[in-house]
C-alpha cells in the first residue's frame, strides 16, 4: 500500500526535540513506523501550515487512490470535506489530543489582556519604567463576567480552569446545552441569544469550530452588541472573526483587546492588520502564531493517536467514532460539535 503522509506544524517542531524520536510525531519516526509496516510511502511537508497543500492533495486528480486523511491534531477544516465525502476518502483526527493545551492558552491570553501584560513587558525591554502608563489599563479577572462561545471540550475546560478566579459570572452560548450536572459543576449559565450573550461578557472566548454558521460570525454588526471595552480571545479559527472589523474595534477602544493564535490567513502575511493593531492606550494585542495546541506534551498525545488511527486502518479495525470526521462517503456530523 502506498501511503501519503503530510507533515506540518508539530512535526517540524518535534524534529528539534530528540527525546521524541522514534515515535510518529516527527518525520523520522513516521518514516520508521511506515517502513516497519512494510508500506511504500511518500512524505511531503509544508513549513508553516497545512491548509493549501493539504486541500490541494485531496482534490488533486492524481491522488486517485487516496483513502485516508489524518489530521495529526484537532480541526480538519483545512481539508476539503465535501470532496472527501464525494471521493469516499475518510477523514480522521485525534480528538481531544490538544484540548488542555488550547484551554491553558486561553487562560493565559485572558490574563495577559486583562492585566495589560504585553505593553508592560515591551516597556521593560525598551528600558523604560512608567508604571502608571500600564496600570491605567490593567484590571483583575476577579469580578468579571467571562463567557465562552462554544462549550465543547475546549470551552468546558476553560470554564473549569476559571474556577479559582472568583469571576462575577461564567456564561456560555452553545446550541448544544451542557448536561445539567456539567453546568452546575462549573457554575455556568447558558444564554440562548447570541446578542444577549455578547452584551453581558467582559471577556469572551471563542471555542466553536469553523463552519458555515460561524464563519465571519464576529463582525461589525455583532461587535456593536459587545460591552464597550470587552476583551476577545479567539483560539478556535481566525475566520470566525472578521479581521478588519476586529482591528477597527481594537483601534477605537470598542474592544480593549484581542488575543489568539489563529488567523484568517496562515501563515499570516507580514503586514496582517492583527500583527500590529493596538487599542488607544497602546496595548490590547495578544496575537501569536498558531501554536497553542502544539506544545510538546500535545505532540506526544497526537502522535500516539495518529499511530493508533493508522494501525486501526491497516489492521481493518473500527476507528474510535469520536475521531471520525468523514466516514466512507458520509459526513459524520456527530463527530463535530456533539461529543
Ligand atoms: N488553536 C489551536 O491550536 C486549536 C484550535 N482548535 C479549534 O477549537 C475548536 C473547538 O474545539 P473543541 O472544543 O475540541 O470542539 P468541540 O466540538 O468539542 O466543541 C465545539 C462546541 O461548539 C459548539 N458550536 C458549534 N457551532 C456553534 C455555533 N454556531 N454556535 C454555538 N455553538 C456552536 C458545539 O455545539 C460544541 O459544543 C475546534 O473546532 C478547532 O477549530 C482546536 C484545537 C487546537
Amino acid at each position: 500500500m502506498k501511503v501519503l503522509a503530510v507533515l506540518y506544524n508539530g512535526f517540524q517542531a518535534a524534529k528539534a526535540e530528540p527525546r521524541l524520536l522514534g515515535t510518529v510525531e516527527n518525520e523520522l519516526g513516521l518514516r520508521r513506523y511506515l517502513e516497519s509496516l512494510g508500506h511504500e510511502y511518500v512524505v511531503t511537508s509544508s513549513k508553516e501550515g497545512p491548509e493549501s497543500d493539504f486541500q490541494k492533495h485531496i482534490v488533486d486528480s492524481d491522488a486517485k487512490n487516496l483513502k485516508l486523511c489524518v489530521t495529526a491534531g484537532v480541526g480538519s477544516d483545512h481539508i476539503d470535506l465535501n470532496a472527501a465525502v464525494d471521493r469516499k476518502v475518510q477523514v480522521l483526527e485525534v480528538s481531544g489530543s490538544n484540548v488542555v493545551s488550547v484551554a491553558e492558552h486561553v487562560l493565559m491570553s485572558i490574563l495577559l489582556l486583562v492585566r495589560n501584560f504585553v505593553p508592560a513587558h515591551e516597556m521593560i525591554e525598551r528600558g523604560d519604567w512608567q508604571v502608571s502608563d500600564i496600570a491605567r489599563n490593567a484590571f483583575d479577572l476577579e469580578g468579571k463576567v467571562v463567557g465562552t462561545l462554544g462549550a465543547g471540550r475546549i470551552g468546558y475546560r476553560v470554564l473549569q480552569r476559571l474556577q479559582p478566579f472568583n469571576c462575577k459570572e461564567l456564561l456560555y452560548y452553545d446550541y448544544n446545552p451542557l448536561p445539567m450536572a456539567a453546568q452546575s459543576t462549573v457554575d455556568v449559565r447558558r444564554v440562548a441569544d447570541l446578542k444577549e450573550f455578547v452584551a453581558q461578557c467582559d471577556v469572551l472566548t471563542v471555542n466553536t469550530p469553523l463552519h458555515e454558521g460561524t464563519r465571519n460570525l464576529i463582525n461589525k454588526d455583532l461587535l456593536h452588541h459587545f460591552k464597550p471595552g470587552a476583551w476577545l480571545v479567539n483560539t478556535a479559527r481566525g475566520a470566525i472573526c472578521n479581521a478588519e472589523d476586529v482591528a477597527a474595534a481594537v483601534k477605537s477602544g470598542r474592544l480593549n483587546g484581542y488575543a489568539g493564535d489563529v488567523w484568517n490567513v496562515q501563515p499570516a502575511p507580514k503586514d496582517h492588520i492583527w500583527r500590529t493593531m493596538k487599542n488607544p492606550l497602546g496595548g490590547g494585542n495578544g496575537m501569536v502564531p498558531h501554536y497553542s495546541g502544539t506544545t510538546l506534551d500535545a505532540q506526544a498525545r497526537y502522535a500516539a493517536g495518529t499511530k493508533a488511527i493508522l494501525e486501526n486502518y491497516f489492521e481493518g479495525k473500527e476507528q474510535d467514532p469520536v475521531n471520525v470526521i468523514v466516514g466512507i462517503g458520509k459526513y459524520e456530523s456527530k463527530a463535530y460539535g456533539q461529543r
